[in-house]
């Protein structure tokens, strides 16, 4: 039998529907319009489609949103100026510098993220948010696209609590966070990488299993276990109009009891999430 198919698209217009109510109550109750600015450095192909995708979603939910593109030679010292001011602005309540940065100062990336307010960091790549996600405390921003993940897996009442959660890569934005979410869910949770032994039995034994490793079809049919839930976060562009995930769907679908598919699938949620922390942020910044 063929999994479920977990559409992002669905999701993602639910989600959306959602924060759309919270910009009307904000509005209303407050007079504040929930405002996100995003900076992408450089000319990145794949950036500009996924800064447009945010800008467009923005509109759609009313938030009101600004892009501001930096050349691909700004400085550390200019971009961290250009966050300084958005800091000060009362109408940004979030901030999201488009990764990855252009290679003259990928080195500075950390540097350059501690610049944004805790409080206007709509990616959680603060460590002050990180550290909040770490210790269970709920007054900080959660990354995106794991954000999206657990709130699509509740959604679509996947069992989470007992359940033993795998997830493969341990990116700061991806495979770490999502770890700590399902922990907290009360998963038991094994997170993966390029030096697991036997990757193949701990996926096999997985009731949830997140890919998140930016090779394609990296997640092949005999690595799932029958029934699991598999989330494909990868992104490969494989040809100038082909996305595929890290999943080998084709024969996943077919052993899985649920599954995302790329594109139309995590993607999507990232997006809508982004929605969901501007709203949040300009509610913690009311509170202060
Ligand atoms: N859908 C969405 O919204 C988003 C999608 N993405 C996509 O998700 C994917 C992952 O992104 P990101 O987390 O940033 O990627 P990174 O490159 O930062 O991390 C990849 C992880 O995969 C691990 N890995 C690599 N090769 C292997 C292997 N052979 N066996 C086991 N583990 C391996 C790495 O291990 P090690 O640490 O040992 O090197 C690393 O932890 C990409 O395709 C990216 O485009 C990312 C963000 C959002
Ligand atoms: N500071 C920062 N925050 C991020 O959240 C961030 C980032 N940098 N850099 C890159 C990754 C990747 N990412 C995606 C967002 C949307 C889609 C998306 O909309 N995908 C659609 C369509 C994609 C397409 O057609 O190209 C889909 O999967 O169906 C994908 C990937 C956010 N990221």
């Amino acid at each position: 039998m063929s999994a479920q198919i977990l559409s992002g698209k669905i999701f993602a217009s639910e989600f959306k529907e959602e924060a759309k109510k919270q910009v009307l109550a904000l509005k209303e109750q407050y007079n504040i319009t929930p405002g996100l600015a995003v900076i992408i450095v450089g000319e990145n192909p794949a950036s500009k489609v996924y800064v447009n995708n945010k800008h467009r979603t923005c509109e759609e939910v009313g938030i009101y949103s600004e892009v501001i593109s930096m050349p691909a030679d700004t400085t550390k010292e200019q971009l961290i100026a250009k966050i300084d001011e958005l800091n000060y602005r009362q109408e940004i309540h979030g901030i999201l510098v488009q990764l990855p940065l252009p290679e003259a100062i990928t080195k500075e990336e950390a540097d350059i993220l501690n610049a944004i307010c805790p409080l206007k960091d709509v990616d959680g790549f603060h460590p002050v948010n990180v550290g909040k996600l770490m210790i269970g405390q709920d007054d900080g921003m959660i990354p995106c696209t794991p954000y999206g993940c657990l709130k699509m897996l509740q959604s679509a009442k996947i069992n989470i609590d007992g359940a033993h959660a795998v997830i493969v890569g341990r990116s700061n934005i991806v495979g770490k966070p999502m770890g700590q979410l399902l922990l907290a869910q009360n998963a038991t949770v094994t997170i993966c990488h390029s030096h697991t032994h036997n990757l193949k039995e701990i996926c096999r034994s997985a009731d949830i299993l997140v890919a998140a490793v930016g090779r394609p079809h990296f997640i092949t049919a005999d690595m799932i276990k029958p029934g699991a839930t598999v989330i494909d976060v990868g992104i490969n562009r494989i040809a100038p109009k082909k996305l595929v995930g890290d999943v080998d769907f084709d024969n996943a679908v077919e052993v899985a009891g649920a599954i995302t598919p790329v594109p139309g699938g995590v993607g999507l949620l990232t997006i809508a999430m982004l929605m969901q922390n501007t709203i949040n942020a300009a509610k913690l910044q009311l509170a202060k």
